[in-house]
């Protein structure tokens, strides 16, 4: 069976409208569109799109103003943009007069802002016809002959109301979107108590009650006791949608740069807040109230500072740019130095390695963390961006004196990067220069990029097995070239004991395995050293792995059990019954699954550990050390998920297989038209009274039909971005994409693992966990990936694929690497006993029937199975 679907629906996707293009809420529009200074006044909405606004209102409501003159010139100039045009309007006014004359000049579905029942029914139904006529959607105001709506009663009454009469006339209800009025809270008069939790109570009942609505609303009024104080006013807004969205608020007329990271508002504000929002407390209002005083003037202090280094000389602003990662002034900042200095390559060698000593200390001991390093490092790139046409220009040594250069690759047959790129960025950020290859690079253009470049290191990197075999060719290369530069060996296949077993071997110039980030700095710079560091750092080295080497050497066969033994011990679970046939089996493919459902799925702790963050997430954001850090990346990643989601940038494919099989030994096999072999190893390592060997296939029971299945899933469309991003220097936003992307891809396997339990198999179709218990794979049943402990060949991925066809579009290198790099791909196994365990090592005896077992030769299987023989 085929299917291909859609994912299931999840919440609806929320809209920012951007206020700033409204004379009667913004002092400097109006300034501008009084002066008749139209086009800094599309600047304005120009600056509110990049900042996130999905629909921009406009309005000319003021006494000095020809209205329908300066609503039809602005919206016109609006239509002129390219970069505006695209987002819809809302045309504010209430004059019909002035609304009429704004969608005349509207190119696409314009938003009427807005109609009420003030007047009564007819005249109601009659501003809706009109609307009507020009197909705008419109703004319902809860508002009726009475006045306007206050309690949860009147928002809910009114607004059914109005949705009875509109639907009536044939107006689409999925073009109606109520307002039901968002009033301060926190005034400390009693009746306003309860204006935010009505809201958010209304907005769920006018939901369920008139199908197919928006709902939406103004913010400022929220948080108006609050003025001047504008930290406190921009949690109290977080805080409030964070609440009204879950119930059906999907939009709202909000300033989208001001809005905080709910996750990364202070906690105890946000509490403060949730309490006067929620009315969860009679005293809530005078505690925020107190708390709020010391919040008061954060943001001008702040603003204040950031105006004043803007007066500093250049070279401290240089400084202070590079150690802040601010971008915006760079390239101005540097033009403003060359001009002083007598040559460009000064200005690189003079302020910007200075900034970028400062950061490398900062980082070296601990006062800042990874992602503002990248940050930093965006800044010196965009720096010397500015100043290369100007060194070449010269056509003089063009040099810039560094602590040498490093030539960087992923080797062939992997596509790994974010580890090496964060990786190149801090060694830049520490003086080297950096050469780097990029991903599947194969040896004779790394050897050649070395001597070319006169390099002083080369760094390879890899993540999956294969790419061990390949780092082990380079350095016997290397060797053969007669070459002795060190070779830096990183990523997360690679260890201290396979560089000492099988890479330092090969090659007699130094050879040392480099775990993170922060310490590829202190090897580098002690290797292009003339002191004694150098060569104390080498000998260590070497004379380290020479006694891991020895020891290993003593370690004899007897830790191993003969393959029969092994077998003879293997797992026999409590439950013999075979699991249950699938409620659908067969090929199900997912063409592309709701990215804001995928979102919510996101296990955040491996995130911040791809930046060197350590700490588990939620309280890594209020982590002593790294908090500070780990806030900003995050509000940072949230930001560019937004984008990701509301301008579709990225596609999530993925494919799910159920399959009936047997068990032949140690092997499954697919009961299929080719009758897949799928073979799996063995632990071999002995083991204590009563505990068995393990294998995958012993969750298969024998003799019977039984099920297995196999998933792939995929994050497609990154490219064109990542593009942007190397166009603009901007390794932050790369990285930060890779990650997230990779992170999407985790979650897509989760959520699609839950959806095979609760639906596609249905062995669990009760099944409700929360995401927390989801990450800590609280759950009957496992996806064992291959490559992974318990299934360590990475070469089952093309029969795994083989099996599901390619709905999820991954291919695999040579070396069996998936592209795109951010795909999950695995065995789904049903049995209530099995679990993730690891292969560990094994005996010469099982690499060669293993061999058999897979139809390759023994040299081929040991090849992939490297680690597990070492
Ligand atoms: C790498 S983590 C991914 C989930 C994590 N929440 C995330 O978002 O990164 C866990 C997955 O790795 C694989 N895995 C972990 N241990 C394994 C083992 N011993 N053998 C095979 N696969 C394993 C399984 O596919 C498992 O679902």
């Amino acid at each position: 069976m085929s299917e291909s679907a859609a994912a299931p629906p999840s919440g609806a996707r929320f809209v920012n409208i951007g206020e700033r293009t409204n004379v009667t809420g913004s002092a400097k529009f109006k300034k501008l569109i009084l002066a008749g200074d139209y086009d800094a006044a599309v600047a304005i909405a120009r600056d509110q799109v990049e900042n996130g606004a999905q629909i921009i209102d406009v309005n000319m409501d003021e006494a000095l103003l020809d209205g329908e003159l300066a609503m039809a010139t602005f919206l016109k100039r609006l239509a002129a943009e390219p970069d505006i045009a695209r987002v819809p309007v809302m045309v504010d006014s209430s004059k019909w007069s002035v609304i009429e004359a704004g969608l005349k000049c509207v190119s696409g579905k314009p938003i009427v802002n807005s109609i009420s029942m003030k007047e009564g029914e007819e005249a109601f139904l009659d501003a809706a016809r009109r609307v009507r006529a020009y197909g705008a959607a419109v703004v319902v105001m809860a508002f009726d002959e009475v006045g306007q709506a206050d309690t949860k009663e009147r928002k809910v009454d009114i607004c059914e109301r109005a949705y009875k009469l509109l639907t009536g006339i044939g107006f689409p209800a999925e073009d109606i979107i109520f307002d039901p009025n968002v009033f301060a809270v926190a005034t400390g008069i009693d009746e306003h108590r309860r204006y935010a939790i009505d809201f958010i109570e209304a907005a769920r009942e006018i939901r369920a009650r008139c199908p197919g609505v928006h709902i939406s609303g103004g913010l400022s009024n929220l948080s108006f006791s609050f003025r001047g104080n504008e930290p406190v006013r921009r949690a109290m807004h977080s805080v409030f949608l964070y609440h009204a969205i879950p119930a059906g608020m999907d939009m709202a007329i909000v300033n989208a740069g001001q809005l905080d990271v709910y996750d990364a508002i202070d906690p105890k504000l946000r509490e403060a807040c949730e309490d006067v929002i929620l009315d969860r407390r009679d005293d809530a209002t005078e505690r925020l109230i107190t708390l709020a005083e010391s919040f008061r003037g954060t943001d001008a202090v702040a603003e204040k500072q950031a105006a004043e280094w803007r007066g500093w000389p250049v070279r401290e602003r240089l400084a202070h740019a590079l150690v802040k990662g601010i971008d915006e002034f760079i390239v101005d900042d540097t033009e403003e130095a060359r001009t002083l200095f007598a040559r460009p390559i000064e200005v690189i060698e003079g302020p910007l390695m200075q900034g970028m000593n400062l950061v490398g200390d900062l980082f070296g001991s601990g006062k800042m963390f990874l992602p503002q390093v990248v940050k930093s490092a965006r800044v010196m790139k965009k720096s010397v961006a500015h100043l290369l046409p100007f060194i070449e220009a010269e056509k003089q040594d063009g040099e810039v004196h560094t602590k040498g250069r490093i030539v960087m690759a992923t080797v062939k047959g992997d596509v790994h990067d974010i580890g090496k790129n964060i990786v190149g960025v801090v060694l830049a950020c520490n003086g080297f220069e950096v050469i780097d290859l990029g991903v599947m690079v194969p040896w004779p253009k790394i050897l050649e990029a070395a001597n070319e470049n006169d390099a002083a290191i080369i760094g390879l990197s890899g993540l999956i097995t294969p790419s061990l075999d390949e780092m082990v060719t380079v350095a016997e290369e290397m060797e053969r070239a007669g070459m002795d530069l060190p070779l830096l060996i990183g990523g997360a296949t690679t260890s201290r004991a396979h560089t000492a077993l099988r890479i330092a071997p090969a090659y007699s110039g130094p050879v040392l395995h480099v775990l993170d980030a922060s310490r590829a700095v202190g090897v580098a710079a002690n290797l292009t050293s003339d002191g004694d560091g150098r060569a104390e750092l080498i000998n260590r080295t070497a004379n380290d792995y020479r006694a891991l080497r020895e020891s290993r050497e003593g370690r004899g066969s007897n830790e191993l059990a003969p393959l029969i033994e092994a077998r003879a011990n293997s797992f026999v679970p409590n439950d013999r019954e075979p699991s249950p046939r699938p409620a659908r089996p067969g090929t199900h493919v997912f063409d592309d699954w709701d990215l804001t459902e995928l979102i919510e799925c996101i296990d955040w702790t491996p995130f911040f550990r791809a930046w060197e963050l350590a700490g588990t997430y939620p309280a890594i954001l209020d982590d002593e050390v790294v908090g500070e850090s780990a806030r900003s990346l995050f509000a940072d990643a949230k930001l560019l998920l937004q984008k990701i989601v509301d301008e579709k940038w990225l596609r999530a494919r993925g494919t799910v297989g159920l399959w009936p099989v047997r068990r032949e030994g140690d092997d499954i096999v697919v009961l299929d038209e080719k009758r897949t072999r799928l073979p799996f190893l063995r632990q071999q390592v002995r083991k204590r009274q009563g505990r068995p060997n393990m294998c995958l296939a012993d969750f298969i029971m024998p003799q019977e039909e039984d099920w297995l299945g196999g998933f792939a899933v995929a994050i497609h469309g990154l490219e064109p971005y990542l593009q942007r991003f190397a166009a603009a220097h901007d390794d932050y936003n790369d990285i930060l994409l890779k990650a997230l992307a990779d992170r999407l891809a985790e979650a897509f396997a989760e959520r699609l693992h839950s959806h095979v339990r609760t639906t596609l198999w249905a062995y669990a179709p009760n099944e409700t966990l929360s995401n927390d218990e989801l990450i800590r794979e609280q759950y009957r049943g496992i996806r064992p990936a291959p490559g992974y402990p318990a299934c360590p060949d990475h070469s089952l991925k093309p029969l795994l694929l083989g099996l599901l066809g390619d709905g999820a579009g991954v291919e695999l290198t040579e070396n069996f690497a998936m592209l795109p790099t951010s795909a999950v791909s695995g065995f789904y196994f049903a049995h209530p006993e099995s679990s993730y365990f690891g292969v560990a090592r094994i005996g010469q005896d099982q690499l060669e029937e293993y061999a058999g077992r897979r139809g390759v030769d023994v040299e081929t299987a040991g090849r992939w199975l490297r680690p597990n023989l070492d």
